[in-house]
């Protein structure tokens, strides 16, 4: 491949010298003023641009979210983002929207569209103009065919025009872009936020927003913190700017450069949720607040039903979200390989156990379980989808799976013993086992094995506790199709068994035998797992009833006929 024919950022854009730097050190201890663009900047790179039913329904979603400023639309590029705007003037009106809700509007720097943008926005209280201009040396010369001086023009004529039209008019603030900001030479970029600065009169009780863009993400993000930090220490009015990032996606990097670009000092990031965007999309919103979420920073806005907020994102851009998307996706709470369940199950034992210890509820105690960076239930995610199982499963993926679909807790041989049965059908079928087919699988090799063929059966028969504290069966035992009533006594109900099964002729020795109850509360079953050598032969089987003395005699019954 010819790499030879692509130049590194740093030759392409002066970096800004010298670079005094506290962003390497820095903490992000709250969160940003998060502001969507999914209704221009996402909206313009759909195939199908949302009309107003789409574009109220993702507004009014990332107004439920709590988003405080929401970018709607570019008004002067068409009828629907024009009638857009004027929908959401009459909404406000209605009292549709909350009285701490900003929107933003977008606009170039030509005459005719902003006094079209002006219009689009009467009657509305709150409401940022947004006015862009592309900066870096390739547009200037390519795109817009202007030297430095006429592009400072034309941005000071729209800005000029921008302060006429808008006046003192309350609840109206203004927005400048300088589009490519990561391509342009820094000082070109101070000086157009000073022109405009000054020309809107920044000041505290009205801040202006400068929002440098990476309009084509070309470095690495340091670079892009390097560039914001300058900015944030030499951008005139400092006090009277809300210093603002724009990352895409270009290099895959978008959230690390917005992230960085927060320890360099922006105040404020745009973005859309789960990245749409031009090409590789807008910085991803959802992700920006939820890795803020898992550092313990409140994030400002809601995300514990992401699968509604998934859902509705993907009908408004008729966009899939990818199922590996960083919190939002499928499959990003879910491990299909044996280690990672292990880890997973150990994980929410332990938890379990702490939040017991600490008083605290599962949901409140502090999480910190292997491979889950994030509670799914905090998320609106139950645990149903975090394990799931095939052939790279092992025996603690399985074993969770029965426990939490069946409430049946195997013993560690048996886990391991079952595991290779799941490992051999999954390898042979090539697919998943979900909960339902594991079940009957393990129903089938160790509940009730070859039901028709058993060689050894029992039909009535009952278990007393004799004076003497002791057990007693009796039963009618069918052994290789002789049948007969035979009983037997010892210290406990199983003993008392095995010893009716010798009278019959099968010599049983008990080598292991656990139970438990599947449930907690008097309507539980119990589960009985027994570990039996039959002559030459060991075997496991599994007993599950309403009472726990038929559990056990179950489960010998069942390893019996396995091991014969
Ligand atoms: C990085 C970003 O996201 S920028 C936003 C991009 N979004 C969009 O373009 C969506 C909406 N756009 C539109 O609907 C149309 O492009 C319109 C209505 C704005 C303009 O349409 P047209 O007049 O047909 O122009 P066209 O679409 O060809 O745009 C190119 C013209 O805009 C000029 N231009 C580009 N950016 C700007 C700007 N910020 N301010 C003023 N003019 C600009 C170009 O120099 C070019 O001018 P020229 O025709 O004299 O060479
Ligand atoms: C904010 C602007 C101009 C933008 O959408 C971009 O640069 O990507």
């Amino acid at each position: 491949m010819p790499f030879h024919r692509y130049r590194p950022a740093h030759e392409r854009v002066p970096p800004p010298e010298p670079v005094a730097r506290d962003w390497p050190s820095a903490r992000i201890e709250r969160a940003p003023l998060w502001v969507p663009v999914d209704l221009r900047d996402g909206n313009q790179a759909l195939a199908e641009p949302m009309r107003t039913e789409r574009k109220r329904r993702l507004f009014d979603l990332q107004v439920a979210l709590g988003f405080k400023e929401i970018e709607v639309a570019y008004p002067s590029a068409s009828r629907t983002d024009f009638e857009f705007v004027r929908h959401l003037a009459g909404a406000v009106a209605r009292g549709e929207v909350p009285d701490d809700v900003t929107v933003v509007v977008f606009t170039p720097a030509r005459r005719d569209l902003i006094e079209r943008t002006f219009a689009a926005i009467e009657g509305l209280p709150r409401v940022v103009v947004h006015l862009y201009a592309a900066t870096a040396p390739v547009w200037r010369d390519v795109v817009l065919g202007k030297g430095r001086a006429e592009v400072r023009a034309m941005v000071e004529d729209a800005a000029r025009l921008m302060a006429k039209l808008g006046g003192d008019r309350p609840g109206l603030r203004f927005q400048f872009s300088p589009e490519v900001f990561n391509l342009t030479e820094p000082d070109f970029v101070l000086e157009l936020c000073g022109a405009v600065t000054e020309l809107w009169d920044a000041c505290p009780e009205r801040p202006v927003t400068l929002n440098l863009p990476a309009t084509v993400e070309v470095a690495t993000p340091n670079v892009y913190a390097d560039q914001i930090e300058y900015m944030h220490r030499n951008l005139d009015r400092r006090e009277s700017v809300i210093l603002s990032v724009h990352p895409h996606n270009d290099r895959g990097t978008g959230v690390a450069c917005a992230e960085l670009a927060v320890l360099a000092g922006a105040q404020r990031v745009e973005g859309c949720l789960f990245g749409n965007g031009e090409r590789t999309g807008n910085v991803d919103l959802v992700t920006l607040a939820l890795n803020l979420y898992t550092q313990g920073v409140d994030p400002m806005v809601d995300f514990s039903d992401i699968d509604a907020v998934r859902r509705t994102v993907e009908h408004c851009n008729r966009l899939p979200v990818h199922p590996r998307h960083p919190y939002g996706g499928d499959l990003v709470h879910t491990a299909f390989s044996g280690t990672h369940q292990d880890a997973i199950s150990k994980g929410f034992a332990e938890h379990a156990r702490r939040a017991r210890e600490l008083g605290a509820t599962e949901a409140d105690a502090p999480w910190d379980v292997p491979y889950l960076p994030v509670d799914p239930a905090d998320l609106g995610r139950s645990y149903e989808a975090v394990i799931r199982v095939n052939s790279q499963s092992g025996k603690g993926g399985v074993a969770h799976l029965l426990r939490a679909h069946r409430g049946v807790d195997l013993p560690r041989e048996l886990r391991t013993e079952f595991a290779r049965a799941v490992q051999a059908a999954t390898d042979d079928s090539g697919r998943e086992a979900d909960a339902e087919s594991l079940w009957e699988l393990f129903e089938a090799a160790y509940v009730t094995p070859g039901t028709a063929g058993e060689l050894v059966r029992l039909a009535s028969w009952r278990v007393d506790r004799e004076a003497s504290g002791e057990y007693r069966f009796v039963g009618a035992l069918s052994v290789h199709e002789r049948t007969g009533d035979y009983e037997g006594s010892g210290p406990g109900p199983v003993s008392a068994f095995t010893r009716a099964l010798a009278a019959a002729g099968v010599d049983v020795a008990v080598l292991d035998f656990t139970e438990h109850a599947t449930e907690p509360g008097a309507e539980a079953r119990a589960a009985a797992y027994v570990k039996c050598r039959v002559g030459e032969r060991v075997a496991w089987g599994v007993g599950i009833a309403p009472a726990t003395v038929t559990a056990a005699v179950s489960a010998v019954l069942s390893a019996v006929n396995r091991a014969l």
